[in-house]
């Protein structure tokens, strides 16, 4: 068995109650409801079209559009915050394609993470006061504490153009610029799309390893049910809008309205 709703607790990461939104005349999202309990991986999955990136640019604000219902991301209503601000209240993600700046350096790319929480302002920056210098200088050893999360990945490469790096390796750049806010909740839009086997399963370890060392809340949305499978104790499946099913990953499995939905 498996139920279509859970009720939000305090201290839950995420909820997301009964949100509807349409685009003109589509109805993208119809009732949604998700929580992510602090500390978790949860997954969400569903066909393609079935509302799960809709669902993520609401949460993250990057839709500012007309919606009903409510998101709440570490208690707080996040209805009238723009985008730029919600890192203030512990969220950050990464997109379904990959957005980064190709001629910068991997370094300045992941520095550009953290701006959000410069209290430096912008004449002391073309200053270089002493104080821009120091938060500069803490700013840069964030970002190298950060690329030695993917070992010998990243911190090799921190002065070349993000242009020349693998796939796997521009992708490991964007979520190191996530994690520059120190985010409590991470939303995560098809991190290991164009991953080969190997990549995928470092990926997926490193994920958890964020998870478990920093305590980083997740939502995930992957089409690799292996991903799923290993990383989440919980998931939603959405279908034309709706969640159909929700919990374990081996229940949702067995669920014919889910089976339906991925082969109908
Ligand atoms: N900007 C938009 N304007 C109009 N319709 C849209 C827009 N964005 C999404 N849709 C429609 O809303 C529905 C949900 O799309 P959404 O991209 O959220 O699904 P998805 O599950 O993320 O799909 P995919 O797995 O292909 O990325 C689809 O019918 C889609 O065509």
């Amino acid at each position: 068995m498996t139920d279509t709703a859970e009720t939000p607790k305090m201290g839950d990461a995420l909820s997301v109650s009964n949100l509807t939104l349409s685009y003109g005349g589509v109805k993208a999202l119809a009732g949604v409801s998700v929580v992510v309990p602090s500390g978790e991986i949860i997954g969400l999955i569903g066909p393609n079209g079935s509302g799960k990136s809709s669902l993520i640019n609401v949460i993250s604000g990057a839709y500012r559009g007309p919606y009903q219902g409510e998101v709440c991301i570490n208690g707080t209503d996040v209805h009238d915050m723009p985008a730029h601000r919600r890192a203030s209240v512990g969220m950050s993600r990464i997109f379904q394609g990959i957005r980064l700046f190709d001629t910068l350096t991997v370094e300045q790319n992941i520095l550009l993470g953290g701006h959000v929480h410069y209290a430096t302002g912008y004449v002391a920056s073309i200053l270089r006061t002493p104080r821009a210098r120091l938060e500069m200088a803490e700013q840069r050893e964030r970002a190298r504490a950060v690329m030695a999360l993917f070992g010998d990945r990243l911190l090799p490469r921190a002065d070349q153009q993000v242009l020349s790096l693998s796939y796997a390796n521009r992708r490991r750049v964007e979520i190191s610029r996530a994690l520059m806010t120190a985010p409590e909740l991470l939303l995560l839009d098809e991190p290991m799309a164009g991953m080969n086997p190997h990549e995928t399963e470092e990926l997926t370890e490193q994920l958890r390893a964020l998870n478990r060392a920093q305590k980083i809340s997740m939502l995930l949305v992957e089409h690799k049910m292996s991903v799923i499978g290993d990383l989440c104790a919980n998931v939603y499946v959405l279908s034309s809008g709706t969640v159909i099913a929700h919990g374990p990953v081996g229940m949702i499995q067995q669920d014919e309205k889910v089976v339906e939905a991925f082969l109908g």
